[in-house]
């Protein structure tokens, strides 16, 4: 039978766990704030917004928000993130992505305190990922991270087929599962739109992880019975339903669940995962600034 991970209950676990932390820097006065900048009104980043304010509020994180207009010049959200950097009740923020077309993200990141970066995104904490000692690891590759541990999938010595090269996912993934460590040691293939024969490098994997924005483009007939897959993609697809849309992921499910002994779903796969782990890097980040030692997940 194949295993349906469970995203939503390994997050719930991990913000059970990040509580009495979380109550550890409290009582030392020093209750972790994370703030959220939006640039702009994209309604897929006003969801998330919502759901990380309300995931803060369960485990005890201080959430904060701006709003930057989306039609004023970078200027302003380079100050907003002066501002936030200079403030010690932020322990961590994020700039939600993308940004407006008149802003480059890059330009934005490099202003970010990289000690307030739980995004992980700023070059230098790119930087030491790849150097083996990262600060903070990007949410959604430590989420996938997460939830290979959670149904006991040794990645030593596995063939992972990574489909996608961005920069907050593809990259950093790759990096991470290559790490000399626990969680690493496995043998990495990143794919991306220029790769001759897809099917062949997912076919030939033991894990697949599939982040390429596409919607269904990873489907049975590319996959190996016994292959575990692990869905990034969180595609709105226009839909006849209350919303207007309908949640894709990079995988066609029904097919590859033919095949998979694990796969996760979309929703409730890798999403609560990414959030969960911006939790856990925002506890990291109070830790660090205030020099009050707590457990980490
Ligand atoms: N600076 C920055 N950091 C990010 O981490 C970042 C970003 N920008 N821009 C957009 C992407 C996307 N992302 C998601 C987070 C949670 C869900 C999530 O919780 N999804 C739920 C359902 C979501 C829904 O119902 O719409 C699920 O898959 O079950 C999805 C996507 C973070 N991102």
């Amino acid at each position: 039978m194949t295993e349906i991970i469970d995203g939503n209950a390994v997050a719930q676990d991990i913000r059970d766990e990040l509580t009495d932390s979380i109550e550890t820097l409290a009582d030392d006065g020093a209750r972790p704030g994370l703030a959220t900048v939006l640039m702009g009104d994209d309604p897929a980043s006003q969801t998330y917004v919502n759901m990380k304010q309300r995931d803060c509020e369960e485990v005890g994180i201080e959430s904060h928000h701006v709003d930057v207009d989306g039609d004023a010049p970078p200027q302003v959200l380079f100050d907003t993130i002066a501002d936030l950097n200079d403030d010690p009740e932020i322990h961590g923020y994020i700039v939600q992505a993308p940004v407006p077309d008149h802003v480059d993200y890059r330009d934005v990141i490099r202003r970010v305190d990289p000690t307030k970066d739980v995004d992980g995104f700023h070059p230098e904490n790119v930087g030491r990922l790849v150097a083996g000692d990262a600060r903070f690891r990007p949410c959604t590759p430590h989420g996938v991270q997460k939830l290979l541990e959670s149904i006991d999938v040794d990645t030593e010595g596995k063939d992972v087929t990574i489909v996608g090269r961005s920069d907050i996912v593809g990259k950093p993934l790759a990096n991470l599962l290559l790490q000399k460590a626990d969680d690493g040691n496995a043998t990495v293939t990143v794919c991306h739109s220029r790769t001759n024969d897809l099917g062949a490098k997912t076919r030939n994997a033991d894990i697949v992880v599939a982040a390429v924005g596409v919607p269904e483009l990873v489907d049975g007939s590319m996959l190996t019975a016994g292959t575990v897959v692990i869905d990034v993609g969180v595609n709105r697809v226009d839909a006849d339903t209350d919303k207007g849309y309908e949640l894709v992921g990079d995988v066609e499910f029904e097919s590859a669940k033919e095949k998979a002994s694990a796969i996760t779903p979309v929703p409730g796969g890798v999403g609560p995962m990414t959030r969960a782990m911006l939790l856990y890097n925002t506890v990291k980040a109070a830790s660090m600034q205030e020099d009050v030692a707590v457990d980490l997940p």
